[in-house]
């Protein structure tokens, strides 16, 4: 086992440590985390899945508007936060301000038993990002070791890492308003000392996406696509498909194929070499996880896995449809805890299909549009979908949205140079790309994953190139009429109300609203050109 001299925790500032966990076995958190309050389930359903440790009550979601970022004078120019017009999620901080998250950090991270995870972001090795976190909860520990690559114990001899994040998620900023923050609760990046500092939220969430949010700073830079999407490929490790979306739009849940290796479920680059994944783990969805429709997921619920928020009853049975303390029910898990995936390094060929998930909460897109180059880059800009319950917090129901690459709150750069990077690549591929509404249709229903699944597979089979079309009106989108194992009755959403006019209304509207989104593309001949490709009333 590597050891971890103390003295390291001097230099970043922490004092007075009682004693460092460094890089714990599974065996070793499971103890810890019983000791801090959390239950280890091994009977009732769990005997059947092996025991697993269950955390509750403890956060409720992302905190997008405490996320700040810091960059010197050299690095301010490429973030697109800089520019009003295209002000995202993320909000600059200053320097003070950083000063002082890092103090209260420090502060509460002294004089403590700490854990010390060192992972991986990333799985190629010429552009991975060392990672160490420390952090005093063991859980939180458990998160990033599923999470994150885990390095071997030759790799953690000479770990010498390229960021750290210090999660003091027990303390406060109390004079946040003097900060110019926005509450007790800060996540701020340093870009340039390469430091997360987490205050006041126990968010596993903070630390997956935060580090995601770096690559999508430092990734693009290098000519490479960063991108929150799944991925997969065929059982020979080619026909690679990546699937676009916002928490909880389904990459997880679809990209997790039987008939499929999966390479990851939620970010991946895209690099001359092709596509690769930049976790170690997954971060499941559980909110009425079905054991049928989902077997592979449900599976993975087992002993190293982590879950979250979720109520379990006094013989042990989990109740996955109980939504009390959060929808944002979850499971976290090494990757090799589903069967089929990419060994031993996630990673495959360049994609072949490019799919953009989109929740629509106004029943308006088709299950499946086939999309030209022109609407792929629209479509990708305007990123339009809905945030989903629970996974921020305050969103309490499916909330239409407009998130630049499917990830807006993650985009450190400017929009379109994540549209340039992707393009690049799918130009070289001869990728086609698929937009496929996982949310609702003019039933007042959420389309079901069995309908959306025989449509995934259309698009991975080639079928639904050889499928009868027709146009919709207004997005000219080109649909299928018919597609194999798929209710040929929702294809044509027009189909799904009892009266098309009321598509024809809410058409217009939802046009109307891609129409005003994106007049802040058009302030260049390239964002102008794309109108064409757009909506038109
Ligand atoms: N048609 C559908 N396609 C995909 N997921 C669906 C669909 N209908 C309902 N769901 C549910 O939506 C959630 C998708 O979550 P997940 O796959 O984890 O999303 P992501 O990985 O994008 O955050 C799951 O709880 C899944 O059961
Ligand atoms: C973990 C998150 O999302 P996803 O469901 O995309 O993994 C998140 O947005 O905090």
């Amino acid at each position: 086992m590597a050891k971890f001299d103390k003295s390291v925790l001097e230099k970043y500032g922490i004092t007075g440590t009682t004693e460092v966990l460094y890089n714990p076995s599974y065996e070793v958190l499971f103890e810890e985390e019983t000791k801090d309050g959390l239950t280890g389930f091994d009977k009732g359903q769990v005997t059947e899945l092996g025991a697993v440790n269950v955390m509750t009550g403890i956060y409720t979601g992302r905190s997008p508007k405490d996320k700040f970022i810091v960059m010197d004078e050299t690095s301010k120019d490429t973030v697109w936060w800089t520019s009003d017009e295209y002000k995202n999620d993320n909000k600059p901080a200053s320097q003070e301000a950083w000063a002082a998250v890092k103090e209260i950090a420090k502060n509460e991270l002294s004089n403590k038993k700490l854990y010390v995870i060192d992972g991986f972001c990333g799985a190629n090795k010429d552009t991975r990002m060392a990672v160490r976190f420390i952090m005093e909860v063991a859980w939180q520990a458990h998160f990033v070791k599923n999470m994150f690559i885990r390095p071997t114990e030759e790799e953690l001899e000479d770990f010498e890492p390229d960021f750290v994040v210090y999660n003091a998620s027990k303390a406060k900023v109390e004079n946040y308003k003097e900060l110019g923050l926005n509450s007790e609760t800060a996540v701020v990046f340093n870009v340039t000392s390469r430091e997360q500092v987490i205050i006041n939220t126990w968010y596993g969430g903070e630390m997956k996406k935060g580090m995601f949010s770096m690559m999508n700073y430092f990734l693009p830079l290098k000519g490479i696509a960063s991108m929150h999407c799944s991925a997969n490929c065929d059982k020979n490790g080619e026909n690679t498909a990546i699937f676009f979306g916002l928490s909880g739009t389904g990459k997880t849940t679809l990209s997790t194929d039987p008939k499929r290796l999966l390479i990851g479920d939620d970010e991946h680059g895209w690099d001359d070499n092709g596509v690769f994944n930049f976790e170690g783990g997954c971060y499941a969805k559980v909110i009425n996880l079905d054991k049928e429709s989902e077997p592979d997921i449900y599976n993975a619920i087992r002993r190293d896995a982590l879950l979250e928020n979720v109520t379990v009853d006094a013989e042990g049975k989990i109740d996955f449809t109980d939504k009390s303390t959060t929808e944002n029910t979850r499971v976290s898990y090494p990757i090799y805890h589903i069967d089929n995936i990419v060994k031993p390094v996630s990673h495959a060929p360049a994609a072949k299909q490019v799919i953009f998930l989109s929740a629509d909460a106004f029943g308006v897109l088709p299950p499946v549009s086939i999309l030209t180059p022109e609407q792929t880059k629209y479509y990708f800009l305007s990123g339009f979908t809905a945030k989903l319950a629970g996974t921020e917090r305050g969103i309490t129901e499916p909330t239409p949205t407009f998130s630049a690459c499917f990830g807006q709150a993650f985009l450190e750069l400017h929009p379109t140079k994540y549209a340039e990077e992707l393009v690049k690549k799918m130009e070289k591929s001869g990728a086609k790309a698929y937009l496929v509404n996982t949310g609702w249709n003019g039933t007042g229903k959420r389309i079901s994953i069995r309908d959306t699944r025989g449509i995934i597979d259309a698009i991975l089979d080639g079928s639904i190139n050889n499928a009868p079309t027709k146009k919709i009106p207004m997005f000219d989108f080109e649909v299928p009429t018919e597609l194999p194992g798929v209710d040929p009755k929702i294809l044509d959403p027009r189909d799904t109300y009892a009266d098309a006019a009321e598509w024809e209304a809410k058409a217009k509207d939802l046009a109307g609203r891609f129409i005003k989104n994106f007049v802040k593309y058009e302030g260049n001949e390239a964002g102008k050109a794309l109108v064409a490709a757009g909506p038109k009333l």
